[in-house]
């Protein structure tokens, strides 16, 4: 659908997104705009680990979650963020309301790699819940934790979540809102936004270490997204003022990631 957006917030601007952000969202609802947003937090989990004495530990921007791990995660992305996200929404004057994917069973997964612990493997998405909630008025918010066929539930990166709730969607466009102004790249000395990336230059940046820890995830599950009826995966910066409203408009702002693109990167 044209005015449908999946909307991934990162933790690492969520705290500090200004109240404009939210007011914009509930401007696009408003409009008429059906939006879906997948939060992350990892920074908030980092912090509550490290008070409790656990130290964080990240593989390839994949957070390695034991069993204490696991529950902190729960405790604050289901409790602490996913509200906080619902409550500036709806200070801004718009309706949402907060799910985690194990809610309706909307993340189904298996255990991913073991070394990882309980991050879980997406299997299936079940919309069912998300479009009851947006087909009422509500913007789904969902924080990313997944349940499997046993009932054992698993942390899973946000931006993985994200890029699979867009596929299942039907929407045509993801944008992932962050803390910096798209994929960047110092080129003669200076950092530059690199406008458009496909797959192939993707994997040789990440192979030359330019693209690291969590911009990891955020490429690859725009990749898998664009196996979707995703056509278009935008990485934005959360605090440039009226960003969502430039997406929505139809403008290209901070990163593109395509399927194969012209532009080369140095
Ligand atoms: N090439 C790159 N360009 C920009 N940021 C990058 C790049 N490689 C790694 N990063 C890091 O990725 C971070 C964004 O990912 P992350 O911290 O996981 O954010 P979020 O919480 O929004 O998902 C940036 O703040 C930056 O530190
Ligand atoms: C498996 C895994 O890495 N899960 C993430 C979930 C939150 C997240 O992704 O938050 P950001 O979007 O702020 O990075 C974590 O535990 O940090």
């Amino acid at each position: 659908m044209e005015n449908q957006l999946v909307i991934k917030c990162g933790g690492s601007t969520l705290e500090n997104l200004p109240a404009s952000f939210f007011e914009d969202i509930t401007a696009l609802q408003q409009d008429g705009f059906m939006l879906t947003i997948v939060h992350g937090g990892g920074p908030a989990i980092s912090a509550t680990l490290k008070q409790m004495g656990i130290e964080p530990k990240f593989v390839d921007g994949l957070r390695v979650t034991d069993a204490a791990t696991l529950q902190v995660a729960q405790m604050v992305l289901i409790g602490q963020t996913n509200k906080q996200v619902v409550s500036r929404i709806q200070t801004a004057g718009g309706r949402a309301a907060g799910i985690s994917g194990i809610d309706g069973s909307t993340l189904q997964v298996i255990q991913g790699p073991e070394h990882l612990g309980f991050v879980g493997e997406i299997q299936q998405v079940d919309p069912a819940l998300i479009a009851t909630l947006s087909q009422s008025g509500f913007i789904p918010v969902i924080a990313p934790l997944g349940i499997d066929a046993d009932g054992q539930i698993y942390n899973i990166n946000a931006d993985t979540a994200a890029g699979a709730v867009a596929g299942a969607v039907g929407t045509k466009r993801l944008v992932m809102v962050t803390d910096v102004p798209g994929v960047m790249q110092e080129i003669d000395g200076v950092k530059k936004v690199l406008p458009e990336l496909d797959e192939v230059q993707i994997n040789e940046l990440i192979a030359e270490g330019i693209i690291y820890g969590g911009m990891i995830p955020k490429v690859r599950a725009a990749l898998d997204a664009l196996g979707h009826e995703v056509e278009e995966v935008l990485i934005i910066n959360g605090y440039e003022p009226g960003v969502l409203k430039k997406v929505a408009a139809g403008q290209t702002i901070g990163t593109k990631i395509v399927k194969e693109g012209k532009v080369k990167v140095s």
